[in-house]
């Protein structure tokens, strides 16, 4: 077992304790009262005044503080945010006490992980290019992802050869399973546009928080992990990021407004997206939790 991953009992913020589960999603979420009263004059001035100082225009805009719809989720959820962004696994990184093993099998793992994420993102680029919204620029923003992909598989090979981790022989574990079940899922015809942009944003902004963590000053990680945190943590990631949040935060905020002409079905797009978002990061957290060896699960999945 791994000394530097911590044990259930152990975890601080208690995700994988069965008594002190942060959030644990049973029944869809209902929108806070904020979001449900978005409709009203008075919110919808507040919600103008908030969203000025940025362009909804899906450009990045590091270091400027948000105030759409991923904004509100973020602090609504912090603990389970801050569960997958801050894992004791990324914490072993950052400190320089990973586990060899550990980080070989997340290496293997989530090499099968990438790769159903691909179609995924090809998925959602689909969407990007059925809406017909040419000028909203979405298709490039997804495009240049799909672009990081291919050169992310063959790093995952380079790397895996250079930890003497052969590819062929990982078999998907649990988390992994389910997870890459999860994607499948994703790339329904019947899920939104809204709801697959607000996926994708999270799953890439997990691991750019994360790792960029372990590149921050103070930081000891060790250099032969360093390439592999600049993957995800480097800027030019961080703005891709940028880009995707705006692109959610514009999908959600014209679903919410109600401007769509089914105000039901958009709003239900709005909870559907939150309740998304809230699986995506139970994942991360399983899928941390099975690279440190603490099968764990954050919550039970419907
Ligand atoms: C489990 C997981 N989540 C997010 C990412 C980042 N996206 C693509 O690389 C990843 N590689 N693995």
């Amino acid at each position: 077992m791994a000394t530097t991953c911590w044990a259930d009992e152990d975890c601080p913020l208690g995700l994988s304790s069965p008594t002190q589960k942060p959030f644990t999603i049973s029944r869809p979420l209902t929108r806070t009262n904020s979001l449900e009263q978005s409709n009203t004059e008075s919110t919808r001035k507040g919600k103008e005044e908030r969203m000025k100082p940025q362009k909804m225009d899906g450009k990045s805009k590091p270091g400027v503080p948000y105030g759409g719809m991923t904004d509100t989720w973020v602090k609504k959820h912090r603990l389970i945010y801050i569960g997958a962004t801050r894992h004791p696994f990324i914490l072993s990184i950052r400190d320089g006490t990973v586990d060899l093993p550990a980080f070989k099998r997340w290496l293997g793992q989530d090499y099968i992980f990438v790769r159903a994420f691909v179609p995924f993102v090809a998925s959602v680029l689909i969407r990007a290019y059925e809406k017909g919204d040419e000028s909203s620029g979405d298709m490039e923003v997804i495009l240049s992802g799909l672009g990081s992909l291919n050169d992310e598989i063959a790093w995952f090979k380079q790397e895996a050869s250079k930890w003497g981790v052969d590819l062929s022989q990982v078999a998907p574990e649990k988390p992994t399973q389910h997870y890459c079940r999860f994607l499948e899922e994703l790339m329904r015809p019947e899920v939104d546009y809204t709801v697959a942009m607000a996926a994708f944003w999270a799953i890439e902004a997990v691991y750019q928080e994360s790792f960029a963590h372990c590149l921050e000053e103070g930081s000891k990680t060790p250099p032969e992990l360093k390439e592999a945190c600049q993957r995800w943590g480097n800027d030019g990631f961080g703005h891709y990021c940028s880009s995707l949040r705006n692109i959610a935060d514009r999908l959600l905020e014209k679903a919410a407004s109600g401007s769509m002409p089914l105000v039901k079905v958009s709003e239900d797009v709005v909870s559907k997206a939150e309740v998304t978002f809230l699986r995506v990061l139970e994942y991360e957290v399983d899928f941390w939790n099975m690279s440190c060896g603490t099968a764990g699960h954050s919550a039970p999945k419907p």
